[in-house]
C-alpha cells in the first residue's frame, strides 16, 4: 500500500506542503501545467532549492508576474505596512513592503549577505512599481488578460449584451470607461453606473480593521474559480474541501455566515495557488493511505492583519477543533501551523500517530521563512506499507459507561455533542431498564486511553451520574484510503476500505451526498443512488 506520512514535527503552512509534495512526486512540470488552466490573474511561482538551518529542501513562493515581489506583499493597499507571507508576517515601518526573505531568517548563514543584496534590489524595483499607478493594459483596444488597475479579468474582444461597465477605482485617483468589456469574474468593489444584474451586486462588509479598501473573492467566487477551471475532478474536489476547511473556520471565527467570508484579493490569490498546488499534486501523487504525526504549533504571539494574534491564531485553532486533528505546542515562540497548514492537513490525515512500517521511497522537504531556531520545515516520506497486517488497525481504546435516569433528554443530546467535539471517537445512548425498574439510558463513550480523564469529568459536570465505569477493548478497523467517484451528478468524495483477505469496498462520505443534495435540490437517496452507479461505470 502506497502510504504518505506527513511529518508535521515542525508545522505545516501551505507553500511548505507544496514545497515536500514536489520532492516527492518530482511533479513540478505536472503542477505548472495544471496551474495554467487556472483562470485567475498573472502569477509566476518560484521553486528553489534552499537550506533551512542546514536542512536542505523546497521553498516556494507566489509572485507576481515577471517580478520577484512575492503576490501577497504587492500591498500599496494596506497602509499599515503590514503584510504576512507563507508561516510568517513581516512588519515593515519603512517605504516598501515585501514578502522576502529577512536576512535574519538566515542567522549565521553565508545566504544572509546575499538575502540584503537582493532586497535592496527588490525595494528598488517596488518603489519604481509604485509609482505607475496604471498597468496601461487594459487601455489597449481588445485586451484579454488581467487588468492590474481593475483587479480582475477583462475580455475586451466579447461583446458582453452591450454591457458598457464604467467603474471607479477608489484606491486610483481615476476613472475609466471600459467599452463592451466582458468582466469574466465579477468580483468588484466598483461603483457601478450601468444596469447591473443585482445577483452581481456585491456588498461586501469590510473589515476596517484592514485598514484598505479594494477588491474581494468570497468563499463561493474561490469555488467558481475552481469548478471552471480544467484541473482533474479529483483536485477540483480535494481544493474545495481544503478552502471549505478555512472558510468555515473564518467564518467562526469573524461571526459571519460562510457566504459572507471574504478573502482580500492578493490574499485569495496566494491561498489559492496554494492550495490548489496542494490539491493538484495530492492528486498527481494518489496514496493509498495518508498519516500524520500529531502536528506541532509553537506559541506566542503574531502579527497579521487583524493585529496580534495569539498562537495558534483563532483560524487554525478553529480547524484544530473543527476537525479533530490531534495537535500540541511545543517550545518555539511563533507560529509553526498558519490556517492553510491545518486545512491541508486535516483534509488529508486519516490518523494522527508514528509512522507505519514502511519500505521509503522518497522523501520530500519544504521549507518555510521562518527562523524558530530549528529548521523550518515539513518533512513529507512517502513508502510502500509492510503489507503483513496492513487490513487490521488496532489502538489503545477504552469503552466509558454510565447508566443515567434522572437527566432530561435535552441535557443528554447536549453531552453526547460536547463529548464527540472533545475527542470521543462514538458516543451512543441504549435505552435499558435499571435498579428500582426505572427506564434510563446507558451511556457509551469509545476513546483513546488519553482522552478518559477529559471525557469523564464532562460526564460529571454535565449528568447526574455520580459514577462511570471503564475498560480496554480490542478493537479491528479496516485499512481506508480516501477517494472520489465520477458520478452523473459530479464528483463525490468516498472512502475505500479493504479487508485482509483483499476484498474493497466504496462507501460515499456523507458530507458529500448530503451537499449535493442540498445543492441541487434532490434527494439524498437519488444522490446515493447516482454513486452506485459511478461505481459501476
Ligand atoms: O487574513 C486573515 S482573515 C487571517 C486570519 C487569521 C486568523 O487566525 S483569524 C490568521 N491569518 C494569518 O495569516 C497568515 C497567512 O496564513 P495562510 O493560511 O493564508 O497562509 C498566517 O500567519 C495566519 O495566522 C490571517
Ligand atoms: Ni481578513
Amino acid at each position: 500500500m502506497k502510504t504518505l506520512y506527513f511529518d508535521c514535527t515542525t508545522g505545516i503552512s501551505g507553500n511548505m506542503a507544496i514545497g515536500a509534495l514536489l520532492e516527492v512526486s518530482d511533479g513540478e512540470h505536472y503542477l505548472r501545467g495544471e496551474l495554467n488552466k487556472l483562470r485567475v490573474p498573472e502569477y509566476d511561482v518560484r521553486i528553489v532549492k534552499r537550506g533551512s538551518h542546514g536542512i536542505d529542501g523546497t521553498y516556494v513562493e507566489v509572485l507576481e508576474a515577471g517580478t520577484d515581489i512575492p503576490v501577497d506583499a504587492i500591498s500599496e493597499k494596506i497602509p499599515r505596512r503590514e503584510l504576512y507571507i507563507h508561516g510568517g508576517l513581516h512588519h515593515h515601518d519603512d517605504e516598501y513592503h515585501h514578502g522576502h526573505e529577512h536576512s535574519d531568517l538566515e542567522c549565521g548563514d553565508e545566504k544572509s549577505k546575499k538575502n540584503a543584496k537582493e532586497e535592496k534590489k527588490l525595494a528598488k524595483k517596488f518603489k519604481k512599481k509604485k509609482k505607475k499607478k496604471l498597468c496601461g493594459k487594459c487601455e489597449k483596444p481588445n485586451f484579454k488578460g488581467y487588468c492590474k488597475c481593475k483587479g480582475e479579468y477583462v475580455d475586451c474582444t466579447i461583446k458582453a449584451n452591450d454591457e458598457a461597465h464604467k467603474h471607479e477605482h477608489h484606491d486610483d485617483p481615476h476613472t475609466h470607461l471600459h467599452d463592451d468589456c466582458h468582466h469574466v469574474h465579477h468580483d468588484h468593489d466598483h461603483d457601478h453606473h450601468q444596469d447591473h444584474d443585482p445577483s452581481h451586486n456585491h456588498n461586501y462588509d469590510h473589515n476596517p480593521s484592514h485598514g484598505h479598501h479594494h477588491v474581494y473573492r468570497t468563499y463561493g467566487d474561490i469555488k467558481q474559480i475552481i469548478d471552471n477551471s480544467e484541473i482533474t475532478n479529483g483536485a477540483k474536489e480535494l481544493a474545495k474541501a481544503m478552502f471549505h476547511k478555512v472558510a468555515v473556520a473564518e467564518a467562526t471565527v469573524h461571526g459571519k455566515p460562510i457566504d459572507e467570508v471574504h478573502f482580500h484579493e492578493v490574499g485569495a490569490l496566494d491561498s489559492i495557488v496554494d492550495i490548489v498546488s496542494v490539491a493538484i499534486l495530492m492528486d498527481y501523487i494518489k496514496p493509498d493511505r495518508i498519516i500524520s504525526s500529531v502536528v506541532s504549533d509553537g506559541y506566542g504571539t503574531i502579527k497579521c492583519a487583524h493585529g496580534v494574534l495569539s498562537v495558534p491564531v483563532p483560524a487554525t485553532s478553529a480547524i484544530y477543533k473543527n476537525e479533530q486533528v490531534r495537535f500540541k505546542q511545543i517550545e518555539v515562540p511563533t507560529e509553526l501551523v498558519t490556517p492553510t497548514g491545518a486545512a491541508i492537513v486535516s483534509t488529508f490525515a486519516e490518523s494522527y500517530g508514528l509512522m507505519p512500517e514502511m519500505n521509503i521511497s522518497k522523501i520530500g522537504i519544504g521549507v518555510g521563512s521562518r527562523n524558530i531556531g530549528c529548521p523550518n520545515t515539513l518533512r513529507v516520506i512517502l513508502g510502500e506499507e509492510v503489507p503483513s497486517d496492513n487490513a487490521v488497525q488496532t489502538g489503545d481504546i477504552l469503552v466509558i459507561n454510565s447508566n443515567i435516569d434522572d437527566s432530561t433528554g435535552e441535557e443528554l443530546g447536549y453531552v453526547l455533542e460536547k463529548l464527540m467535539n472533545s475527542g470521543a471517537l462514538d458516543v451512543s445512548y441504549a435505552p435499558i431498564f435499571m435498579k428500582k425498574n426505572r427506564p434510563a439510558y446507558r451511556l457509551e463513550v469509545i476513546c483513546r486511553a488519553e482522552d478518559r480523564d477529559k471525557l469523564c469529568e464532562i460526564i460529571f459536570a454535565e449528568t447526574t451520574t455520580i459514577g462511570v465505569r471503564y475498560y480496554p477493548v480490542q478493537r479491528e478497523e479496516l485499512s481506508r484510503t480516501r477517494t472520489v467517484v465520477d458520478t452523473e451528478l459530479g464528483p463525490i468524495e468516498a472512502k475505500r476500505v479493504s479487508t485482509a483477505s483483499g476484498q474493497t469496498y466504496t462507501y460515499p462520505e456523507y458530507e458529500s451526498l448530503g451537499r449535493i443534495a442540498f445543492e441541487l435540490g434532490i434527494s439524498i437517496k437519488s444522490v446515493r443512488a447516482a454513486f452506485e452507479k459511478g461505481l459501476r461505470e
